[in-house]
């Protein structure tokens, strides 16, 4: 038997982080979205009882230190599941770019093999177990657009953006996200993003309050290491876009249009000298 997951890319429409605690990881708060940029996984149950990961891309571990390995591992430890898996990954989402595409991973993974293995698990449940894996991981079992505090596992769920283009640019540069927040001084951030702006502004459904409310305080962080993502994001803005705003930690840039033909022209204008540059739209 064979079950299929997609997992989609996250964008962060706010990111603040408000301290650092005790055990090391920082209180943030966040605006998620899913776009229609995905992975897909294939999940097939095999004799051996064994997990065996695939890939056709050549960058991202295949062994014990892929995510949806270790939220296989982690399913079967807890389920006390004795079967085993072949997972093939293709992958579409650019790797360590602030796009969660390894949280993705790891979350279609546990959704399907709970189908997979027959194990009954609640969403509740399943973002339970993906806390132990990630941050990021009980948002992307959740999916939507959400609210989240906490290390980033608290959701709240709210309206989608208004219907608009995504122009996603990621330079050719690696940023971990552990070097980000290593770097952050929580004590000493001056511009904190409107976090209430950007959830009125969502609730209202009104553009320009959103695109006004975009902040990210990584963005300063990873710009400093990086001066190349900043000037991918000045170029957005000088084509036309709405908004701007480095994802996550980075290095991934992508911009908000209202209007296609803006889009278009972005991702023209972008194309040039960056790579990886997409065009997508915001999951609902
Ligand atoms: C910055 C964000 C924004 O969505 O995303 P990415 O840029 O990774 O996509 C997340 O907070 C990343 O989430 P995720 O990538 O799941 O992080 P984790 O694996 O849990 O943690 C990696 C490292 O980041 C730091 N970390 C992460 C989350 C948090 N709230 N505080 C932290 O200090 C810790 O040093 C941790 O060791
Ligand atoms: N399935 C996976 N896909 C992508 N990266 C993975 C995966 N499993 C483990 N990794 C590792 O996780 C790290 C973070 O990757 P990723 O989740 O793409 O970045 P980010 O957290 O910045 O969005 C990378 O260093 C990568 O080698």
């Amino acid at each position: 038997m064979k079950v299929f997951e997609k997992a989609p890319a996250k964008i962060n429409l706010s990111l603040d982080v408000l301290y650092k605690r005790e055990d090391g990881f920082h209180e943030v708060e966040m605006v998620m979205a899913m776009v229609d940029l995905a992975d897909r996984l294939e999940m097939e149950a095999i004799p051996r009882d064994t997990i065996m990961i695939s890939s056709q891309a050549g960058y991202i571990p295949l062994d014990e230190k892929n995510l949806a390995f270790k939220a296989a591992k982690l399913l079967k430890e807890r389920c006390g599941v004795r079967q085993g898996v072949y997972i093939h990954l293709d992958k579409h989402i650019p790797v360590a770019a602030g796009l969660a595409g390894g949280s993705s991973d790891a979350a279609a993974a546990l959704r399907g093999l709970n189908r997979l293995w027959d194990l009954g698990l609640s969403q509740t449940e399943l973002q339970q177990l993906g806390e132990e894996l990630g941050s990021d991981v009980p948002y992307c079992i959740a999916g939507g657009t959400v609210l989240a505090t906490g290390r980033g596992e608290k959701l709240q769920p709210l309206p989608p953006l208004p219907p608009c283009w995504v122009v996603i640019a990621k330079p050719p540069i690696n940023v971990s996200t552990a070097d980000v927040y290593g770097r952050l001084r929580a004590d000493q951030i001056e511009n904190h993003p409107p976090t209430g702006r950007m959830v009125e502004g969502l609730r209202n459904q009104d553009w320009l309050a959103i695109c006004g409310a975009l902040g990210n305080v990584l963005e300063e962080v990873t710009f400093q290491l990086h001066p190349e993502v900043r000037r991918i994001k000045e170029t957005m803005l000088r084509l036309g876009a709405d908004g701007a705003l480095m994802s996550g930690s980075g290095p991934t840039v992508f911009a908000l249009a209202a209007k296609s033909s803006r889009a278009r022209r972005i991702y023209n204008g972008l194309k040039g000298f960056c790579k990886e540059v997409y065009v997508v739209r915001i999951l609902t």
